[in-house]
């Protein structure tokens, strides 16, 4: 080899170790970029007021934010590895172990309302996971984000409450009244079983308005329903349907039971000693019905319910009439 080559050769080598430095040197400072970038990001998922984690395909926390960490007590180092086995009830655990599973099996972005009792405070959280992969398309866990909706949540429930029930008497409304009773109506037709309603009206409860006064009319209105709520069974649905008109209705029940829990909170309500409460007295009337063969909907016994009501006060009140 003659020395120009030699020095062709090292100038080669030289250079390809130059190029190797440059290009590790690039590397290094991507790395750094790289880490740079990713603790920026990490900054960033800190001040989300969100709980953002990343789970391995087992189910094992590899990432957890500051607010994640923060609720669990611990570092991230330490939350590395573990699994919600550590930080939930049992019950609570295996729920968002089978939302991590159907994840992972099918591969799916999927939301849940999870409710966690934390020392006897309850919590709701709303949780969305959604499946990782890397640049091969392989899959290698999940990223998870749950915010608290808890007062959300009450709030929602609060409003539902307050929709279907009367304010007046916490009775359910005319509306719940409607739905319970078609839902109770198909299932009976369905599996043959009885099926019985009443409709209870206050007799000349204008009266007492007018004498008593308007705020006196209400305390009535809520001793009629405390006592009628009295004597029905857990599985009989009471309603306020009107200003002085209730309902009820009972499942399983046939025409003979109904009239005689009719006849029983007509004279419970005739009877109630106005000593108990100095609230006048008043009387009721009833009109009861039955699941009839041809029937065709709900509204056909009701109606007979409400003719019953009007015979019964048209033979003079205080009295429970069938129809
Ligand atoms: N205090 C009070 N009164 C109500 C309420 N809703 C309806 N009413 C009153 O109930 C009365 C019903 O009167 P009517 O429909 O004439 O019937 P009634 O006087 O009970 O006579 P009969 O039904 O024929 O026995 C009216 O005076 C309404 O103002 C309520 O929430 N509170």
């Amino acid at each position: 080899m003659s020395i120009d080559n030699i020095v062709l050769l090292l100038a080669v080598l030289l250079g390809l170790v130059a190029l190797l430095l440059a290009v590790h040197l690039s590397e290094n400072r991507k790395d750094r970029a790289k880490k740079q970038q990713l603790n920026s990001y990490e900054k960033i998922l800190d001040q989300v007021g969100a709980y953002i984690y990343v789970k391995d395909v087992k189910g094992r926390y590899v990432y957890g934010n500051q607010l994640t960490l923060d609720y669990f007590g611990v570092t991230l180092e330490q939350l590395k590895g573990t699994t919600d086995n550590y930080y939930f009830s049992p019950v609570v655990a295996e729920i968002l172990q089978r939302n991590d599973r159907k994840v992972l099996s099918q591969q799916q972005k999927m939301s849940d309302d999870i409710f966690v009792d934390n020392n006897g405070l309850h919590k709701v959280f709303h949780e969305v996971k959604q499946p990782l992969f890397d640049e091969k398309g392989k899959l290698i866990g999940l990223i998870g984000i749950s915010t608290e909706i808890t007062d959300e949540f009450n709030l929602r429930s609060e409003l539902e409450q307050l929709a279907n029930s009367d304010p007046l008497t916490d009775l359910y409304n005319r509306r719940s009244y409607s739905v319970f009773s078609e839902h109770e109506f198909t299932k009976a037709k369905r599996i043959s079983s009885p099926l019985s309603m009443m409709i209870i009206d206050i007799d000349l409860f204008k009266n007492v308005n007018d004498t008593f006064g308007h705020l006196v009319g209400d305390e009535v209105i809520k001793r009629v329903a405390s006592i009628c709520d009295k004597h029905i069974r857990e599985t009989d649905i009471l309603a306020r349907i009107g200003g002085e008109e209730f309902a009820i209705l009972l499942p399983d029940t046939d025409i003979e039971s109904a009239f005689k829990l009719a006849e029983r909170l007509r004279v419970a309500q005739q009877t109630h000693k106005a000593e108990d409460d100095d609230l006048p007295s008043i009387t009721i009337s009833i009109g009861v019905s039955s699941l009839q063969n041809n029937d065709n909907s709900f509204n056909d016994m009701f109606a007979r319910a409400d003719k019953a009501l009007y015979l019964s006060k048209h033979v003079g009140r205080n009295s429970v009439n069938v129809a």
